[in-house]
């Protein structure tokens, strides 16, 4: 079996267990087991799911509970493994793209041995699974743009995810569907990306809408930094046409203000440069 079908038949079959064991994997701390309750905020979901930390410690420990047959933990670890590796790729193709006199620059934030990348695995139950089930077309994941600096994601052959695309004809944004690929990764620019990219890349508003008759599965490669680590806008990305956006910041501070607000908050607004607020396309009104 491969890397993610491994993955994904521990995965499923932690989520078809009884909700005893799963109660075991949190409660969320704010790392482990969750359901519904997906924000600090009240913001709710129709969805159950379990994060992990994805260093090797913290997989031994906490994988145990999605991968109780097998004392190495090889499913999370193997995958969350590859994963790193295809982040990596990703994120030198981006540096060299944007001319980084460095192109590792990006890839070497997410590799150091302390980053707090995570995974997260998302299960969306139909309506017969649930008490109350999700109506169709409700929210099952609310809108919100990811706060890291990749993520990685793959799901089952379910619908749902859909993402915000911006005004480009006068119509206003649109949401629109991204169709299920089990073969795929969809790769998301996080809120970090534009921060250390100066606005170059945009981290995209996502969401996920439930579906009552099949259930979904995804799961989630956060790619971050260390907790200490501090971003600013890398060098090459700042010029005088296109002055620094974002006042330089730790991913701990950022964690904080992700924390403070509900999901669809948009936190970069908090990070601004003083003396940019004015030159910012949607403050010149
Ligand atoms: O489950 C999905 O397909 C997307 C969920 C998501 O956006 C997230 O966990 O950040
Ligand atoms: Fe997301």
């Amino acid at each position: 079996m491969g890397v993610s079908a491994s993955l994904d038949a521990a995965s499923s079959a932690f989520f078809a267990g009884p909700a005893r064991a799963k109660q075991a994997a949190g409660p969320l701390d704010p790392l482990g087991y969750g359901s519904r309750n997906i924000g600090g905020n009240g913001d709710v979901g129709e969805l159950e799911y379990l994060i992990l930390h994805t260093d090797p410690t913290a997989v031994a420990s906490k994988a145990r509970v999605i991968d109780a047959e097998d004392p190495s933990r090889v499913a999370v670890n193997e995958y969350v493994d590859a994963v790193r590796r295809l982040a990596c790729q990703v994120l030198d193709l981006l540096g060299e793209g944007l001319g980084l006199r460095d192109p590792t620059s990006l890839s070497r934030l997410i590799s150091a041995a302390d980053s707090d990348s995570l995974l997260r695995i998302n299960h969306y139950p139909t309506t017969t699974a649930t008490l109350q089930g999700p109506a169709e077309g409700s929210i099952g994941f609310g809108e919100h743009t990811d706060p890291q600096i990749l993520s990685l994601l793959r799901a089952n052959d379910v619908d749902g995810l859909q993402v915000l695309l911006p005004d480009g004809h006068g119509g206003g944004e649109q949401w629109v569907q991204v169709p299920a690929d089990p073969a795929a990764f969809f790769i998301n620019v996080g809120d970090l990306l534009q921060a250390l990219t100066n606005g170059r890349l945009v981290s995209i508003r996502h969401r996920v809408m439930a579906s009552t008759s099949r259930s979904r599965l995804s799961t989630i490669y956060f790619a971050a930094p260390p907790l200490h680590a501090r971003i600013s806008a890398l060098p090459e990305t700042v010029t005088a046409v296109t002055p620094r956006r974002y006042r330089p910041f730790t991913w701990s501070e950022y964690k904080k203000a992700m924390y403070a607000h509900r999901l669809s908050h948009n936190r970069l607004d908090h990070f601004r440069a003083p003396d940019n607020d004015a030159t910012d396309d949607d403050t010149n009104s």
